[in-house]
């Protein structure tokens, strides 16, 4: 069996709160090493000064990562967050944020990852997260 992108989007749908799903995600790629996820700019997800707000850039990140861990494991295990970390490096303008999520090193109780945030059509990095995820 393999983890494919729709049914990695059910998941995402039934598994995530409902206000990360109101962040409208798509989930474009998922595999051993990673996934990549985008997310439409709109309105409501702008703070003032009409840019994405950081809160809705750090949970796609996270969710992203939790993502990554999913294709490497290649099956729908839970896994919890235990560090995040964000930098914002340029506001994220646009008409999408594309975040491209990769597994660092995974072992039986630990995932790390990282991710790159990339503004759309600009194609500039906006912001770049880490996660380490616990294997229960
Ligand atoms: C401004 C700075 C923090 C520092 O910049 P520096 O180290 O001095 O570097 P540099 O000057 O090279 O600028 C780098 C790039 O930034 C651009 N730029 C600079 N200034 C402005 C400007 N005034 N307006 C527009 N753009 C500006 C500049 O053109 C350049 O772009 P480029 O490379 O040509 O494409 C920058 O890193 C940044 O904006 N990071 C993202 C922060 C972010 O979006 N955080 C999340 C949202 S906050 C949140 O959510 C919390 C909250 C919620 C609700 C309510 C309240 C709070």
């Amino acid at each position: 069996m393999t983890v494919t992108t729709d049914a990695a989007q059910a998941l995402l749908k039934e598994g995530f709160a409902p206000w990360v799903q109101a962040l409208d995600l798509s989930i474009t790629e998922i595999g051993p090493t990673g996934a990549t996820l985008t997310m439409p700019v709109a309105e409501h997800l702008e703070r003032v000064g009409g840019i994405v707000c950081g809160q809705s850039l750090a949970a796609m990140a996270d969710t992203a990562m939790v993502f990554a861990c999913i294709g490497h494991m290649n099956r729908f295990h839970p896994v919890a967050t235990t560090t995040l970390d964000t930098q914002f490096l340029r506001p994220a303008t646009g008409d999408a944020i594309r975040c491209e999520a990769e597994v660092v090193r995974a072992g039986k109780a630990l995932i790390f990852t990282r991710a790159t945030l990339i503004a759309e059509p600009s194609e500039k990095p906006v912001a770049t997260a880490t996660a380490t995820f616990f294997v229960p």
